[in-house]
């Protein structure tokens, strides 16, 4: 689907990039181009893939200037570039503003001034029912983001977007937080033992992007169904799965900012949503902003009224103990460890 094409990556540096990057460059695409504001990791990355194909370009979402230069010739784009921790945004929030707002502006309106034929724009479960700063501002990228889809008709160029939850073993996140603890010989710190959260691999990620590139409409919004676990069962999988089921716990209480339990879609889009299978479609209200009319003439537009439930870490499938063992094995990381060896967070 590829074929001779070129795609940009925004944040191409980071997870998400290295691992689309992985299966992309076995296609027959043309050209990938990393767009970072990291020279250190675009540098890595030119050693560690030695590829004609990839392309490198220093630059920041925040400036226009350099989000033009690089979408030049683009046939594709994945917004992956983002202000993502949560901690971090909540004592910076126009930080959050700025990249991942009106960063987003810059790169939809160069996209569509380019012609570029698709951008999928990636988004976060803390984007739904917002408490936090990152997810305020990643549910307000979701709104640059459709706005900007409907005025696309005729023009050649499909924006949509996916939604994914936690990327279990991602680099600071909890997974590999909990094991570098065990290896310290320190308690495992556990924020509250009944909190949910989505399971995903870095690999559904990847999955649930390509699947929106090849399936979105204009404004459309992508989930991919998926398990979830108590962080009490998590710490317990871990712990089993390094052979340290003694291991002290200490539960510490919730984080700046934190969800007892996080949603993919709310209520409201849950009443509209498409299955899709292992997939969500959320399209977008297709309506204006003339009410009157729907009345007058009776239509049944005016009925996306949410009587149903949201999809949630807490109602979706519950992975017991040894449910989520099976998944975290599932991790080249996750078997490593099991092995004994001692290694660094997914990338
Ligand atoms: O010491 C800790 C740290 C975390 N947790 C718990 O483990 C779960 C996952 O925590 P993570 O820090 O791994 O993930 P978050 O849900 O806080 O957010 C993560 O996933 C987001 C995607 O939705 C963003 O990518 C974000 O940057 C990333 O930190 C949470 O319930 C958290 O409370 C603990 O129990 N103990």
């Amino acid at each position: 689907m590829f074929v001779k094409h070129k795609l940009l990556i925004t944040g191409g540096t980071g997870s998400f990039g290295n691992a689309v990057l992985k299966r992309l460059l076995e296609s027959d695409i043309a050209e990938i181009r990393i767009f970072s504001r990291d020279e250190k990791k675009q540098d890595d990355m030119r050693k560690r893939y030695n590829s004609a194909k990839l392309k490198f370009y220093i630059g920041d979402v925040r400036d226009a200037r350099s989000v033009q230069q690089a979408m030049r010739g683009v046939d594709y784009v994945f917004h992956a570039a983002a202000l993502k921790q949560v901690p971090s945004c909540e004592f910076h929030p126009m930080q959050a503003v700025r990249t991942n707002v009106l960063g987003t502006e810059n790169v939809l309106e160069a996209a569509i001034a380019e012609g570029v034929k698709r951008v999928v724009c990636l988004s976060t479960d803390k984007a739904v029912y917002p408490i936090n700063a990152m997810g305020i501002s990643k549910a307000m990228m979701e709104k640059v983001m459709v706005a900007a889809s409907r005025n696309l008709e005729g023009t050649g160029t499909v924006i949509c977007g996916t939604r994914y939850g936690n990327v279990m073993a991602s680099r600071g996140s909890v997974i590999p937080l909990f094991v570098e603890q065990v290896f310290a010989g320190k308690p495992i710190t556990v924020t509250d033992p009944a909190m949910t959260r989505f399971m995903m691999t870095l690999a559904d990620a990847v999955d649930l992007v390509l699947y929106a590139f090849e399936h979105g409409n204009n404004g459309d919004i992508f989930v991919q169904k998926a398990p979830a676990a108590t962080v009490e069962t998590l710490a317990k999988a871990v712990l089993n799965v390094m052979g340290k089921s003694g291991h002290p716990v200490q539960v510490m209480g919730t984080r700046h900012g934190e969800k007892l339990y996080e949603a993919l879609l709310s209520r409201e889009e849950m009443a509209c949503a498409e299955d899709m299978g292992d997939y969500f479609r959320v399209p977008p209200d297709g309506r204006d902003l003339n009410y009157a009319k729907f009345v007058d003439e009776g239509q049944a537009a005016l009925t996306r009224s949410a009587h149903g439930e949201e999809y949630n870490s807490h109602n979706t499938t519950r992975l017991d103990v040894e449910g989520m063992k099976a998944l975290l094995l599932k991790l080249d990381f996750m078997q490593r460890i099991a092995r004994g060896e001692r290694v660094a967070a997914e990338d």
